[in-house]
């Protein structure tokens, strides 16, 4: 497995990270457990932020919280000087309660709710990225009552079709996100936005996909982008002050993924930003960006304790940990590939190869198939690394699992972040109505 951030095999043959013990962090926090090294995390976002000082753009590097969206988290955004991207009243919840400045929160999202448009107004949000007719239409009319006015951008899907898994692609004309630049929905929209007067116009978006290894995708949506800028600015002499390229920079999972320094999509995207704006002589804009994956992905280590195993002899051995596609969905979605490692006996040589199972009554809740590990005994801790991002975010309590609890690791001290779910968390939402209730038991 690949040693990110602050990982090392100890001394005595421990993954460890950020200065802990990752078998005394099971132990002491049990497992299922989510362990993000801080020190990681605050260094994506430093490499962003300084990648932007270095060209010289006013900028906005917005952490795209559905990655992963916990109060520390947002106050880690906060600290490194990031805005916040969130998609649904409860990511915008969380935000507020963490105390995340609301005027550098974005709200996205492809069917926001009136109660969502409300929330946003009433917290007085930076501004709302507009998907639709509807919700354009929607936000003027409830800013009216509000006597407001919000910023807003749109996003426009720029016709880019990104190399990565088709249900993480999202720039190409078959979407449902946002208003298509080529057949003319996106400029209609700006058009009838000019007459909204409780909405003021900062700019266009585009996302065009996630976990992406090349910048030419960006160049491109960059290029269609700065092409509908000039259109609208000499047609309807409005000029906008706000390019947002999104998020979808790749991480490295397993061997062979070929990210490029975080610096490298900066420098594409700001690059291509000047030129085609210097072209048509346009005030150049801010360049706002909206990483997730890369910020918090390879922070993230999963920790397991493995239980049973089952051998087929000339088929497989299967390794079955307490965890599986509950607290990690992205191997049965997507076919996501993780590496990992014995936690508790790291330097130990690999002698067999085995699949990672999880728990659920599913066939495919499988984490890892072929993985080369030292022979494993119950009660071993394995560490699937990478886990940061869309992990604990896309959690699930199916089969009625709890999900498990987070630690950021720094310096040798493990703060929980988010406490393991309990029995309460997951049966106690329920009521059973009165006609179903068990008569109590009669007593003779
Ligand atoms: C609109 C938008 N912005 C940002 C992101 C973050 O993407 P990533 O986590 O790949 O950086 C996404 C997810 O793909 C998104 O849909
Ligand atoms: N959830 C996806 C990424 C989607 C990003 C949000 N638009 C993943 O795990 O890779």
């Amino acid at each position: 497995m690949y040693l990110h951030g602050t990982s090392k095999i100890n001394t005595a043959g421990r993954l460890e990270i950020g200065g802990c013990d990752t078998a005394e962090l099971a132990a002491k926090f049990g497992t299922p457990l989510y362990v993000f090294d801080e020190a990681l995390i605050r260094r994506r976002c430093r490499e962003f932020v300084e990648a932007f000082r270095a060209t010289g753009f006013q900028f906005q590097v917005a952490y795209a919280s559905k990655a992963f969206c916990v109060m520390a988290m947002c106050r880690i955004a906060e600290e490194e000087g990031l805005s916040l991207d969130v998609v649904s009243d409860g990511e915008l919840y969380t935000a507020l309660r963490a105390g995340f400045p609301a005027d550098r929160i974005h709200f996205h999202g492809n069917n926001k709710t009136p109660e969502e448009i409300e929330m946003a107004l009433d917290a007085k949000i930076g501004c709302i990225v507009v998907d639709n007719f509807m919700e354009l239409h929607l936000l003027n009319e409830i800013a009216k009552e509000k006597g407001a006015v919000m910023n807003i951008l749109f996003r426009v899907t720029p016709g880019v079709e990104a190399h990565t898994h088709e249900f993480i692609s999202t720039g190409q004309t078959d979407t449902k996100f946002g208003f298509d630049i080529g057949n003319g929905s996106a400029y209609q929209a700006i058009r009838e936005a000019l007459a909204l007067k409780h909405v003021n116009i900062l700019g266009v978006h585009s996302h065009i996909g996630s976990q992406i290894f090349e910048v030419d995708g960006f160049r491109l949506a960059a290029e269609r982008v700065a092409e509908f800028a000039q259109t609208v600015r000499q047609e309807l002499d409005i000029t906008f002050s706000v390019i947002n390229l999104g998020g979808g920079f790749g991480i490295r999972y397993v061997e062979g993924d070929s990210p490029l320094p975080l610096s490298q999509y900066v420098q594409a995207i700001t690059g291509s930003i000047k030129s085609l704006f210097a072209k048509h002589e346009y005030p150049l804009p801010e360049i706002w960006i909206e990483p997730g994956r890369s910020i918090v992905g390879d922070a993230g280590t999963t920790l397991y304790t493995v239980g049973s195993t089952k051998n087929i002899p000339g088929v497989r051995k299967y390794v079955s940990v307490d965890g599986g596609m509950t607290d990690n969905p992205r191997p049965a979605l997507y076919d996501a590939k993780y590496e990992a490692l014995l936690a508790n006996r790291a330097n130990d040589p690999n002698e067999e190869t085995v699949s990672i199972a999880g728990k659920c009554c599913e066939t495919g809740d499988m984490l890892i198939r072929d993985l080369e590990l030292p022979a494993t005994e119950a009660g071993d801790i394995l560490a699937v690394s990478c886990t940061g991002a869309y992990n604990y975010s896309m959690a699930s309590n199916y089969n009625r699992l709890r999900r498990p609890a987070v630690v950021f690791v720094r310096d040798g001290e493990a703060d929980l972040v988010v406490r393991r779910e309990t029995f309460e968390d997951v049966a106690g939402k329920d009521t059973v109505p009165e006609r179903m209730r068990k008569q109590p038991v009669a007593r003779s």
